[in-house]
């Protein structure tokens, strides 16, 4: 049985659903539930390559209409194998945009129209104004009709699996049985004839469909015909209408201007059209965040920019920025070579998979030279395909434009953080708590972790001096008792540190201190002591430093996640390099998957913990092959809440989405 089937708008706006357990309407309700987490993690996230999803028991399957920007999911339990899941979303697919297709239609033009000023609250007011319920009141029937079709045909195919002998001559009726369009329902609105030839068509696609396999296309081209084709809402019988004209159903409270309409016209190419260039999600990222120095006199960390120099002079990183490649901006409107690739498409056409092979195949071997892991660009330009098949182009410049601002789009919601990165927020909300009296106050703690030699201890202090900077008393745990020198390292940052001041002031002193124990000593009891003397001692925040290790190497991974699962950290950032490749998927994956895996098994409250973002280092000798930022996001759906780039202490950025989006993009 069915939990639950929605209709929504790419934009996450939902049409209509029905869920048809009390749990599924409450899993439904939270956003920890299945159908919310797809969306999430799927769709925004870019991960439209794969068609099913799996989440606390669910298994949710989706199908899209990529030209009236809709999604269908189902979800059930994981546990049935319902057969009819691939059948029902196309039948409700198809007869959902047969029925509905001028007020779909309208109804997108609208956000469209909405979405161009850029004015994100305009597209969800414009959306709050459509009533929904109204306009798909006859749909419940419909949907019921055709899931309880599919149900029965189901369960007769199971009893005819049970007797060989009748299934020889007794094939299962088709899914496409009339009997799926409810007659005495939806007849007051229904025009019975349309739906006739809406059946007949779909049994010829169901037919085609079996005979072609696969399951994209928009699955509308081959239906019925004519826009004309909606309901109208009167009950008048067949032979009457005949000598009635029809009357389009209006959907708006008036008659659209002819201004209305041009502006709804998106049959062609306008300047400067919203469509067609990159979202500018740069709002998403914190501006303030651009100077050292705020207002107030708090210290912020910079903006990582594409092109610009850094502030270290060291010869290797100037010689890296001051490179052509890495100041030249991507030529607006045109991906250089990328372009000529899409250049191979032309004419007007709906797109298809054929079109888009070659182009997708240099998209990848383009995100590779940036550094893209390959799977990750398998994946990445697979999505891209996904939601440009069906699409309608008019021309050269237009399906440029489409292929272009599809990745654009796919990388920007990639990278786009879907937690806060504003890490003094989530600090400052917990020291500010108010605690019962008897309740001493924690310090906040953050680990950090990662493969050998990445920069863990370097980038561990220059969080550590923006801390201080920013007038918060950081003590800094040294849990690297492994590798020599690992704590004499840390000593030096400390002293340091102490050295250089808070806002100008020379008054630092006792603002960071280490917490040290030797080498050879258990990790986890380190990190334990030290957040009690940092409690006991009044720091805000403990930093814990661990030792590098492989992410294979089975005993020390079991020994990072005990010591994640006896401290509870308030964070766990991945340190890694921006220079890795292929490697950042399998490090990622693995430690992500052992801590946890081995932190729930290894006590504390038994609570899984994995990684909560990343901080990715020597961003600086990459020039703008940043492409690891897009893997390690893609991996963990964390946000990098820092990027390394150099070896001072105020080497240290916030990722601009934009900005690296730009670089990958750029040829
Ligand atoms: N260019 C550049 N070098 C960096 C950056 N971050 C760290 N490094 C250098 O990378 C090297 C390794 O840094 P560490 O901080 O010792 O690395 P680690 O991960 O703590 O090493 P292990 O404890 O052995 O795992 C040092 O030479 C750092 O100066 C960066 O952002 N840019």
């Amino acid at each position: 049985m069915l939990d639950h089937c929605s209709i929504s708008h790419k934009g996450g706006i939902v049409l209509w659903s029905r869920s048809f357990t009390p749990a599924a309407a409450q899993a439904t309700a939270s956003s920890s539930s299945p159908v919310n987490s797809l969306i999430r993690e799927a769709l925004i996230e870019g991960r439209t390559a794969e068609d099913k999803y799996e989440k606390d028991g669910y298994a949710v399957k989706w199908t899209f209409v990529n030209d009236l920007e809709l999604i269908f999911v189902v979800a059930y339990q994981r546990i049935l194998q319902l057969t009819y899941i691939d059948e029902l979303l196309a039948t409700l697919k198809s007869i959902f945009v047969k029925l509905f297709e001028p007020f779909l239609a309208t109804f997108i033009a609208s956000l469209h129209a909405a979405s161009k000023g850029k004015i994100l609250s305009t597209v969800g007011e414009t959306a709050a104004t459509w009533d929904f319920s109204k306009a798909f009141e006859n749909w419940d029937a419909v949907f019921n009709k055709i899931l309880h079709g599919l149900e029965s045909k189901a369960t007769q195919d199971r009893r005819t699996r049970f007797k060989p002998t009748q299934m020889a001559v007794e094939p299962s009726p088709p899914t496409d049985d009339m009997s799926l369009i409810p007659s005495e329902s939806v007849e007051a609105s229904v025009d019975e004839e349309q739906i006739a030839r809406n059946v007949q068509a779909l049994k010829n696609r169901l037919r085609g469909r079996g005979a072609r396999g696969g399951r994209r296309g928009s699955g509308r081209s081959d239906i019925g015909s004519g826009r004309d084709s909606l309901p109208g809402s009167d009950s008048d019988t067949p032979a009457k209408r005949k000598t009635k004209s029809k009357t389009q159903r209006k959907w708006g409270n008036e008659a659209p201007t002819e201004s209305d309409m041009a502006s709804l016209d998106f049959s062609y190419e306008k300047p400067g059209d919203a469509v067609n260039a990159a979202p500018d999600l740069n709002s998403l990222v914190d501006e303030t965040s651009l100077g050292i120095r705020t207002q107030d006199g708090m210290y912020e960390v910079k903006d990582w920019e594409f092109g610009t120099k850094n502030s270290v002079a060291d010869d290797m990183i100037s010689k890296a920025l001051n490179s052509s490649q890495a100041s030249k901006p991507a030529p607006s409107g045109s991906l250089g070579a990328l372009g000529s690739l899409f250049a191979r498409i032309t004419g007007s056409k709906v797109l298809t998979e054929e079109d888009l092979k070659p182009v997708l195949e240099g998209m990848k071997q383009h995100l590779m030279k940036k550094n893209v892991a390959k799977e990750i660009s398998e994946k990445v330009c697979e999505g891209v395909g996904e939601s440009l098949v069906g699409k309608k182009v008019g021309g050269f410049q237009t399906t440029n434009a489409a292929v272009r601002a599809a990745l654009s789009n796919s990388i920007t919601r990639i990278l786009t953080p879907k937690t806060s990165t504003d890490l003094l927020l989530s600090i400052r909300t917990k020291l500010s708590t108010p605690l019962p009296s008897t309740q001493q106050r924690m310090p906040y703690s953050i680990t950090f972790v990662g493969v050998n030699g990445v920069g863990k201890s370097t980038n561990l202090s220059k969080v550590c001096f923006w801390l201080i900077q920013n007038g918060l008393r950081v003590l800094i745990a040294a849990c690297d008792t492994f590798r020599s020198g690992a704590v004499e390292q840390l000593r030096v940052h400390v002293r340091n540190l102490s050295m250089l001041g808070v806002n100008g002031a020379t008054d630092s002193k006792g603002r960071v201190e280490l917490y040290e124990k030797g080498y050879g000593k258990d990790a986890a009891g380190i990190a334990k002591e030290a957040i009690a003397y940092g409690r006991d001692n009044d720091f805000d925040v403990v930093l814990i430093d661990t030792a590098g290790r492989m992410q294979d190497n089975e005993p020390l991974m079991r020994a990072l996640a005990k010591l994640v699962a006896t401290n509870n950290p308030d964070k766990i950032i991945f340190v890694g390099e921006a220079l890795v490749g292929n490697e950042a998927v399998d490090q990622l994956t693995k430690f992500d998957r052992a801590l946890r895996d081995f932190s729930s098994a290894s006590g504390g409250n038994g609570k899984e913990r994995g990684i909560d973002g990343m901080l990715v280092t020597k961003w600086d000798t990459v020039d703008d092959k940043v492409g690891a930022a897009l893997s390690m996001t893609y991996v963990t759906g964390q946000p990098i809440i820092f990027v390394g780039c150099g070896q001072t202490y105020t080497d240290l950025r916030q990722l601009r989405v934009s900005n690296v989006v730009q670089a990958i993009l750029a040829d």
